[in-house]
């Protein structure tokens, strides 16, 4: 659970007020999330979520709100912000930057079906080409740069097998990252974080995608790897399902289908979404901030996918 700051129902009324959104009802700390502080707020207007950003400063927020805005204007089923009567979609909260969205229908399937594979893999295609005439740039904040960054850092935690893998690892995708193949891969804004607890389904149909606060420029080879990472694999060995690969594979493909450089790529891509969650999840275990409500993510379970991904398995899945 995650509640960095704690908000009142007399400063959260005061937000409110400025969205012109009715009176406070209930005020609920949402269990769930490591990133940010959210609630769940209640007013006699309707149900949003209140969202104050504990680390993504006033500078990058436009980037995510103005990129929801845009996909739900295309009708990608997104949490769309609220506005003030000025149009502006971030403000102060409790001193830091907030911003006040809708809150989406239906429940996260945390045991994926082929069924929800597949609604999931061709929203994540229709997505990533409603995003190609988003005008504001910003590049992942979670990609290369921020893995070197951080790797030192949580490197003297692990035992000498872990180090090794992690460096490795490390070494391969900067090599990736420097190929002329690479550089040939289509990019544009992706979510970066659609893991299974960031969409939401009513009964077994889509109803939303949320949490864009990960979301950046970068490779859609690199957002597929992060959902095939994890809508796809048996959570206790990180190994695929073939049948939910081929399935979000396929769903995909039937909106856009990939590139040959891209076919070509993903297993690297896979390796790289492995390798990102797993120093995301070291550094918030080994070096975490204050929260009333924390519960940071397993890091082992990231080392078993990426070293599933290592043994090649995509090929399997396909064959
Ligand atoms: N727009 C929304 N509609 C419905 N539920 C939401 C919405 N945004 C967040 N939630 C709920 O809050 C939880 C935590 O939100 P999340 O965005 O994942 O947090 P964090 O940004 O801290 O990672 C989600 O798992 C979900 O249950
Ligand atoms: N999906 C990430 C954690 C990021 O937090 P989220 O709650 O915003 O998805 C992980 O599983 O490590």
């Amino acid at each position: 659970m995650a509640v960095y700051t704690e908000v009142r129902a007399a400063d959260a009324q005061l937000l409110l007020n400025q969205l012109e959104l009715g009176s406070l009802q209930a005020l609920k700390g949402i269990e769930g999330g490591v990133e940010n502080t959210n609630y769940f707020v209640t007013t006699s207007r309707g149900e949003y979520v209140l969202t104050l950003f504990e680390r993504l400063t006033a500078e990058q927020l436009p980037f995510y709100l103005q990129l929801t805005r845009h996909l739900a204007d295309k009708g990608i089923p997104v949490p769309a912000p609220q506005p003030d009567c000025h149009g502006q979609l971030l403000f102060a909260l409790c001193g830091k930057p907030a911003a006040v969205v809708e809150k989406l229908e239906g429940q996260s399937q945390l045991a994926p079906q082929p069924v929800h594979c597949a609604q999931l893999g061709g929203m994540l295609a229709r997505m990533h080409l409603a995003g190609r005439d988003f005008a504001l740039q910003q590049p992942n904040l979670r990609a290369l740069p921020w893995w070197n960054a951080t790797v030192p850092q949580v490197l003297p935690h692990l035992d000498a097998a872990q180090a090794q893998l992690l460096q490795q690892e490390l070494a391969h995708q900067n090599a990736v990252a420097a190929s002329a193949d690479y550089a040939r891969l289509p990019r544009g804004p992706v979510h970066a974080d659609l893991f299974r607890d960031n969409a939401m389904f009513v009964g077994d149909r889509l109803s939303g995608i949320f949490d864009f606060y990960f979301a950046g420029v970068d490779t859609w080879m690199f957002d597929l790897g992060v959902v095939l990472n994890d809508w796809c694999i048996e959570l206790e060995s990180g190994r695929f399902d073939a049948a939910r690969v081929q399935v979000l594979l396929r769903a995909y493909e039937a909106v856009r289908p990939l590139e040959a450089v891209e076919r070509a790529l993903l297993p690297d891509m896979l390796r790289a979404a492995a390798l990102r969650f797993w120093v995301s999840r070291l550094w918030d275990f080994y070096l975490p901030r204050q929260a009333s409500m924390l519960k940071p993510h397993d890091p082992g379970h990231f080392e078993r996918v990426l070293r599933a991904r290592l043994t090649g398995d995509l090929a399997s899945a396909l064959a």
